[in-house]
């Protein structure tokens, strides 16, 4: 990437500032102090932050400060909050796109490390490294206690096959580790060419490995996503390591299961508090002789950390120049100039990508049997339009959003075209000029799934699953989007808040059983629909038809009570979808 030169180079005085109040490798600084001033200033407490950060441009940080709705909006000359690194919980990226400043990450200069570092845990837990160094320190001789076990011929269960769980992936194979993994949404080719086997579900995974790793983004679906229930189903030999987030295990579940001897031990790099708060789950679990444990460590290589500070400086100097970064989380997905014809479009695809992964991809024969080709396509007035990057850009954020974290969906017009290419996810757009007269509307978008055998199953040897398709349609009036067809069915709803799929046989005392069902559970319903077959599907056979009941439900909906609705009384399948 060329940087730009700043104008007035040389007009010290105008100089944009940057503040960098956390240790940042001096590689991007010396970029930045071309055109730059730059001040750093480590160890500044969340007042004194507050007090300077109006005369900055530029904020650069690690994951240690705070960047607050309150810290952005006394940053009244801030253009640009640059993340040295991967994840950006600890800043309010809302916040930042509401202020209009951009924040920007480092989205692959530490993968690397991250992925050693979960090697160097899961081998000093299997032999005992942290507990020999403190014993041979303190005099002591004791090779019959620490004797250990080798991570070669086991098996590693890996949660999130992404960037770091690729690698992670790589170098286990090359120790001659078994490898599986659990990530509805992983690019299968990438998973067969690292020899990782696919399982559709945590219950496949857990019982099955000797050493569980976690490489997800913390978001409400991971989020606990290893408690008291799943240590259960694992082997009292397996060690589990953490170098994602804290709060995806719960710490005081793995503390009593360490106790009772059902988990052998843990390697644990990150943590629910930082540092950690003292009597807390996280000291606990850090004070526990079966834990090996290290302070957030996995991006503090020398390496990872010039990496990273190159990329985020030069994309600073980027928008200071006033030119869009390579990586930003909050660049716009549409421009002002396209906003009117675009916006109602870029609402109801992204709506589609994301009704497509919660309504779709969890269902087992999507989960990794399959490869999914999407293909995009405008009908009518939209057929017309030469600019479909924000359609294709609001596709991949809908369909990735589900399974990102809120603050960290960072597919926008610059890089939604490399993130399809990272995830394996294949869109084709094209255009119909089927004529829509008569139909109330003068442009529709369908989102067509066609899946076909992964190349994972065809190795793992699976008998092979039939081909599918699945299909959404839908259409926008004024600003109102609509969704039209639901794979066989025609619907006609809005695709917004929370709604409650079922399917059923079209009869009568179906409705009665849903909403007496959610009424007793406290969950009102706001409005539903019934979508029946699809005209090219209905058969001239008698007896009763299939048909999709659509509800738009509030209170608090579990997967319990969904689970309530699934009777011979009731409805054949149900679920939620949050849109
Ligand atoms: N300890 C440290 O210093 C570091 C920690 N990290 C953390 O590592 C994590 C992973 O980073 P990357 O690999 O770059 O992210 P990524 O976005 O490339 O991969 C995450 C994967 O998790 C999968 N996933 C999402 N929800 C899931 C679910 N419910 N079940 C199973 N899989 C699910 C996604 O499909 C994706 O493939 C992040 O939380 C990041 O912040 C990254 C670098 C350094
Ligand atoms: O990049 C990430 O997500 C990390 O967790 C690294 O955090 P750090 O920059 O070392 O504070």
């Amino acid at each position: 990437m060329a940087i730009p030169i700043l104008e007035n180079r040389d007009a010290i005085a105008d100089r944009p500032k940057v503040l960098i109040p956390e240790k940042v490798s001096p590689d991007g600084l010396a970029l930045l102090q071309a055109t730059c001033e730059v001040h750093e200033k480590k160890g500044l407490s969340p007042e004194q932050l507050l007090d300077i950060i109006g005369e900055y441009q530029a904020l650069i940080v690690r994951s240690e400060t705070k960047v607050t709705a309150q810290v952005l909006v006394a940053g009244k000359k801030l253009k640009v909050v640059a993340r040295a690194g991967v994840g950006v919980d600890n800043v309010d990226v809302k916040a930042a796109t509401t202020q209009g400043i951009i924040v920007v990450n480092s989205p692959s200069g530490n993968i690397n490390a991250a992925a050693e570092h979960t090697i160097a845990l899961m081998m000093a837990v299997a032999r005992n490294i942290g507990d020999a160094s403190a014993s041979i320190k303190n005099g002591k001789w004791e090779r019959s206690r620490l004797t250990g076990v080798e991570a070669k011929g086991k098996t590693l269960g890996i949660i999130g096959l992404g960037k770091v769980g690729l690698t992670v992936a790589r170098i286990a194979n090359g120790i001659g580790m078994s490898l599986m993994a659990y990530d509805p949404y992983a690019n299968t080719s990438l998973a067969a060419a690292a020899s990782v086997t696919l399982v559709s579900s945590m219950a496949d995974l857990l019982p099955a490995s000797d050493f569980l790793t976690i490489h997800t983004p913390l978001i409400a679906s991971t989020k606990g996503m290893i408690g008291a229930a799943e240590l259960a189903t694992m082997k009292p030999t397996s060690r589990i390591l953490n170098v994602a987030r804290g709060g995806m295990i719960d710490e005081d579940a793995l503390v009593k299961a360490l106790d009772d001897g059902t988990i052998a031990g843990a390697g644990i790099d990150v943590f629910t508090s930082e540092p950690p708060e003292a009597d807390s789950s996280a000291s606990r679990l850090i004070a526990h002789p079966k834990v090996v444990a290290t302070p957030h460590l996995g991006a503090s290589t020398k390496e990872a950390q010039e990496n990273v500070s190159i990329d985020v400086c030069e994309q600073v100097i980027h928008i200071l120049a006033g030119q869009l970064p390579r990586s930003a989380v909050n660049a716009p997905i549409i421009l002002p100039e396209e906003f009117r014809t675009l916006q109602p479009f870029v609402t109801l695809v992204e709506k589609m990508g994301s009704l497509y992964t919660q309504h779709f991809s969890s269902s087992k024969i999507v989960a990794n049997q399959y490869r999914t080709t999407f293909d995009l396509i405008y009908e009518g007035a939209l057929a017309s339009i030469n600019n479909t990057k924000p359609l294709y850009a609001a596709l991949v954020k809908g369909l990735l959003g589900p399974i990102s974290s809120a603050n960290d969906v960072n597919v926008n017009i610059v890089n939604a075209e490399l993130i399809t290419k990272e995830r394996g996810i294949l869109i084709n757009e094209s255009r119909s000029r089927e004529d829509l007269e008569g139909k109330g509307y003068t442009s529709s978008v369908t989102l067509r799934a066609r899946l076909t055998r992964s190349t994972s199953q065809a190795r793992t040897g699976f008998s092979e699953p039939p081909a599918v398709e699945q299909v959404i349609q839908g259409f926008a009036t004024g600003e109102t989007v609509y969704i039209s067809r639901l794979d066989r069915f025609t619907a006609n709803f809005i695709p917004q808040g929370t709604l409650l799929f079922c399917r059923n046989y079209d009869q009568a005392g179906k409705i009665g059983f849903v909403g007496s069902h959610l009424g007793a559970n406290g969950v009102n319903i706001d409005f539903m629909s019934v979508a029946p077959l699809a005209e090219d599907l209905l058969s001239p056979s008698e007896g009763p038809k299939e048909a999709l009941m659509i509800l738009g439900v509030n209170g608090p909906i579990t997967e319990e009570i969904v689970k309530g609705l699934i009777d011979p009384r009731g409805v054949m399948e149900a679920r939620i979808v949050h849109l």
